[in-house]
């Protein structure tokens, strides 16, 4: 994915800021698609997001913002201890259509990695309030923030039966 940097966006974009194919600059926030094994997935953790209120109960990849001084990777393990308490072991990346990357919203464009727990249970620690895996068969039968949809559509069929 070509990611480059762009000054003087404003401090809305905070820092790290990508411009995607639309031209469009947007944050970059990093996720994890966690499975029971990397492997041969067969089944995918979602999080349901407790806030803010115009997202609260809407379903996503548990990850965040990229910081100041972050690399991608270095977010994502930051962002699934704070979030879910674990420790993971990536996978290959989800590349998506756009640049690699996915465009999930006006503001915001999403990296994903498929992972695997390695230390830790994962529980709804902050940002979330409840944990459900899903199979190939269920994948849809939480309501994704829309931006996540399409995201799910294309793992749909790289998780086995
Ligand atoms: N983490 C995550 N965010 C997503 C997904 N899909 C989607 O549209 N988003 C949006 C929701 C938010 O507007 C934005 C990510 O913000 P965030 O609130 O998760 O970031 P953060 O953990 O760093 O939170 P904060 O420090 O800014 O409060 O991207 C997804 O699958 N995972």
């Amino acid at each position: 994915m070509t990611q480059r940097p762009l000054p003087d966006l404003g401090p809305d974009l905070g820092p790290a800021p990508v411009r995607a194919p639309d031209g469009v600059a947007r944050r970059l926030v990093v996720a994890a698609a966690i499975v029971d094994d990397v492997a041969r997935p067969t089944c995918l953790l979602a999080a349901r997001r407790s806030r803010p209120a115009e997202l609260a109960g809407r379903w996503e990849f548990p990850g965040g913002k990229v910081d100041p001084g972050e690399t991608a990777v270095e977010a994502l393990h930051r962002e699934l201890r704070e979030e879910l308490g674990v420790t993971v072991e990536l996978g290959t990346e989800v590349t998506g259509p756009d640049d690699g990357a996915w465009i999930i919203t006006d503001r915001h464009v999403l990296r994903l990695w498929f992972a695997r727990v390695a230390d830790g249970v994962p529980a709804p620690l902050v940002e979330h309030d409840e944990l459900r895996w899903l199979d190939a068969g269920s994948l849809f039968s939480v309501d994704w923030l829309d931006g996540d949809v399409r995201i799910v559509a294309a793992l749909e069929a790289l998780l086995a039966p």
